[in-house]
């Protein structure tokens, strides 16, 4: 009696990233599309061999951009805009994805500029997806050829191939109503696209299809409840059988929608709802696939494979034949292979697991579940021996933390006096005229400044070398914004290969890989460091870069940090401690940083939660939780200052309104937020809450090459002042420039310094 093994998606970008390589040489022209077609194909082709001990294999889990996208072009859902392109149906998906200016139009002059999709993060992980438009009149026209050549490519290759979509519900929840209609009225449209789609499939000898609609682990309205009931009822008779895979959570109230749906297969994250498990398996219809996620697809440990074992045989010996399992999620969210790491410390590696190892744990699972714990008696062992390791290791227990812990006190979170009282005290210090003119932190990382770090990691370059390139570069960066007449500059963060890599780097508690890469979106690329300790901070990390630059000038210099729930949230974290407990540990650390920064005569010091509303949990009911412990961290880390030093903030994503009570909780003198977007709109929230502290909406999106105007700028500034007093207002730049050439840079900069001019002189 055998359990099937199978998995729900496998990373795309390429154990060495060659994914990423070859997108960026054929946006530049570098290589024929040809070249960039069979890096897709070759890298299809070793993930399937890489998996073939399982028994089902997913295809349609590969992208060129975005796997959400791929479902938009599969069900013929393109933006009106890009629907009249005469080109290669792969330059208008990366139309779509990326957006085109007019002078790099289509061929021959037509179809020309357009701009690109709204991006947001995927659930709750680091993964950004190209949104779905929708609006009254959408209408879908499936297109299945993508799919069905990489199925064609599979089953050549003899693989049992397991092909993956992203169900309707889903597919509809995650996507934007345009023109304000009602998604839900577009299922009956929908549904047939769907129903066909299915029937291509089964003629093609597909047994099962794996329909992702992980939107079931959060609160729905009663609406969207029907929508499912409606969808698998109308899909029950497409030919296949559905594996309906839900994961990041548990399903809590809707577990018994779930159970009722008509489908052959249902997945359960059972890392994050083991508690349901048994519910699952009492109210599943006779018959029904239990598929149960037992491996973590979130993280980067090792699986305790007999604490697994223990919970796992007795639903085994209930369900027999109907027990699958599976990562808890698509392996979309780790890295590759641990086999390519020789740098990492060898004991920290020994409790890691990336994506081809997570599979190998299910295929122990699955062995042990078939033929008893003894015929894997080896593998389990070693398994034993490295989780024990971990467990007692002394370097994951840190005593001096835990005692600098026992001395936060309530003071600990809160400034010497209010915001009124430090804002005048700033001014009189810092002196900058009205509308003070800044930006969010990086400038350029341009191809030198990334073959310097290269060459200096890999010993090409010495350390006095490395530190000359960076000191040219942070010099580069602060003549230009003299030269621009920006007020507040900064060091342009050139020696930060990523906001976070770079603390996590320097902090004990912490490992780092050197080529464990995670898609965040299209080509680029994160390495989230490694949370495996307590966190400790040994040395001064910023102070040295940040003093060098505030010597080069006599402006105000500002101090640059990433926050403690910002690390937190895009690193790997420990699954022995609440999160909470990790982000306490950090904010101490980033506290000590602040107060060293200020020592040195920092007297404006930013630190970055980027990802604070990003970490929301997806149920509403836990948000209490979350943000209660998300912004004392943040106040720890912000709040030994003297009333004198100013601390500004920053948040890249919109969407303040929710949690506008939190942000103004966190106390920072200024926050920098996104805004250029929703045309400033988004300052409703703060408008409405009577936020008490200074702003600075971001004027121009840095996601676009687009040069911003001066005249564009000051009216969107004006549109702010309408919501913000004038003189809480700063003027800057959506986010940092770290992705923009100089030549992007420099004039949209001279834009926003020439706007601000203007609306400091008061012209109409
Ligand atoms: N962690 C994190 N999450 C985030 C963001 C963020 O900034 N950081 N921003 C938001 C959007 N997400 C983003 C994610 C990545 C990048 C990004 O630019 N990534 C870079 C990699 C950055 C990096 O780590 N660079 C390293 C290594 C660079 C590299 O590839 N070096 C080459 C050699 C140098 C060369 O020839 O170019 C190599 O190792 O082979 C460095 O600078 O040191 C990329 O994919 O290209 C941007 C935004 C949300 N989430
Ligand atoms: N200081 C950071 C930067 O400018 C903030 C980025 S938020 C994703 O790059
Ligand atoms: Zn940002």
């Amino acid at each position: 009696m055998a359990t099937t093994t199978h998995n729900l998606g496998f990373p795309r970008i390429g154990a060495r990233r060659e994914l990423k390589f070859a997108l960026e040489a054929y946006w530049k022209g570098l290589c024929p599309r040809e070249d960039l077609l069979r890096t897709g194909s070759e890298l299809r082709a070793r993930h399937w061999g890489e998996q073939q001990a399982l028994d089902l294999v997913p295809v349609g889990d590969f992208a060129f951009y975005d796997q959400v996208l791929d479902m938009s072009f599969t069900l013929g859902n393109l933006p009106a805009r890009v629907r009249d392109f005469h080109g290669h149906p792969l330059d208008n998906y990366f139309r779509v994805a990326r957006g085109r200016s007019q002078a790099t139009g289509g061929e021959g002059g037509c179809c020309g500029g357009v701009t690109a999709g709204e991006m947001t993060k995927w659930f709750d992980t680091n993964y950004h997806y190209i949104v779905p438009e929708f609006d009254t009149d959408t209408r879908f026209e499936p297109d299945p050829s993508r799919l069905l050549e990489q199925l064609a490519e599979a089953q050549a290759q003899g693989v049992r191939a397991k092909p993956v979509i992203i169900g309707p519900v889903t597919y509809l929840a995650i996507g934007k109503a345009k023109d304000g209609c009602d998604r839900l009225d577009l299922l009956p449209r929908l549904l047939p696209a769907y129903a066909e789609l299915l029937a291509t499939l089964a003629a093609r000898g597909v047994e099962w299809v794996q329909v992702d609609e992980p939107i079931l682990v959060t609160e729905l309205a009663p609406e969207w409840r029907d929508a499912f009931t409606r969808t698998y009822e109308t899909l029950k008779d497409s030919g296949v059988k559905l594996l309906l895979a839900t994961y990041f959570g548990p399903l809590r109230e809707n577990l018994d929608l779930v159970t009722a749906l008509p489908v052959h297969g249902i997945h359960l994250d059972a890392i994050n709802a083991r508690d349901e498990v048994d519910a699952l398996i009492r109210t599943a219809p006779a018959g029904c696939v239990i598929s149960l996620g037992v491996v973590n697809g979130r993280n980067i440990w090792k699986t305790d494979l007999e604490a697994v074992l223990d919970w796992l045989e007795p639903v085994a010996a209930r369900l027999g034949e109907r027990l699958w399992i599976a990562p808890s999620c698509s392996l979309l969210h780790v890295p590759v292979d641990l086999e390519g790491e020789r740098k990492l410390d060898p004991e920290i590696r020994s409790w890691l697991a990336f994506a081809i190892q997570k599979l190998a744990e299910i295929n122990v699972l699955a062995q042990a579940l078939a033929q008893g714990r003894a015929a894997v008696a080896d593998e389990l062992a070693a398994n034993r021996a490295a989780i024990d390791a971990r467990r007692n290791s002394r370097r994951v227990n840190n005593p001096a933390v835990q005692a600098a812990l026992a001395h936060i006190d309530a003071g600990s979170g809160h400034r010497r006096s209010p915001f009124a009282a430090r804002a005048a005290l700033q001014a009189a210090r810092l002196d900058l005229p009205r509308f003070p003119t800044t930006t969010i932190g990086s400038f350029p990382q341009t191809r030198e400044i990334r073959l310097a770090r290269s060459q200096f990691k890999a010993g090409g370059i010495d350390e006095a070398a490395y530190l000359l390139a960076m000191q040219a570069e942070i010099g580069r960066a602060v003549r230009e914004q003299e030269a621009l007449g920006l007020d507040v500059l900064v060091h342009g963060e050139a020696e930060r290969n990523d906001m976070v890599e770079y603390f996590g780097e320097q902090l004990e508690g912490y490992a780092f890989s050197q080529g464990g890469w995670v898609q965040s979106y299209g080509s680029r690329c994160v390495k989230p460091p490694i949370l495996f300790g307590d966190i400790s901070r040994p040395k001064p990390m910023t102070v040295d870069w940040i003093t060098y630059a505030a010597s080069l000038t006599d402006k105000p210099m500002k101090g640059m940090l990433t926050g403690p729930v910002t690390i937190l949230n895009w690193s790997f974290v420990r699954d022995d401690q609440p999160r909470s407990a990790s982000c306490l540990q950090l904010a101490l650390a980033i506290r000590e940083e602040v107060l060293d920064l200020e020592r040195a005569g920092i007297r404006i010091i930013q630190i970055d939660e980027a990802a604070l509303r990003e970490g929301l949990p997806l149920r509403r009911a836990q948000w209490a939780d979350y943000l209660g412990w998300a912004v004392e961290s943040f106040r720890i880390a912000a709040n030994g200052v003297a009333d004198e030093t100013q601390i500004h903030t920053h948040m890249c994503y919109s969407e303040f309104n929710d949690i506008i009570a939190s942000i103004a909780d966190m106390d920072a003198d200024v926050i920098t937020i996104e805004t250029s977007r929703s045309d400033m709109e988004l300052l409703d929230a703060f408008d409405d809450f009577a936020y008490p502290n200074q702003i600075g909406p971001g004027v121009y999106d840095i996601h676009s090459p687009n040069i911003p105007t001066q005249g564009h700028i000051v009216k969107l500034m004006r549109k702010a002042a309408e919501r913000i007093p004038a003189d809480r207002l700063w003027v800057n730049p959506d986010c940092g420039l770290k992705t923009r050439t100089w030549e992007e840079v420099l004039p949209a900069l001279a834009s926003m310094v020439a706007a601000a001019r203007t609306l400091r002189a008061g012209v109409p």
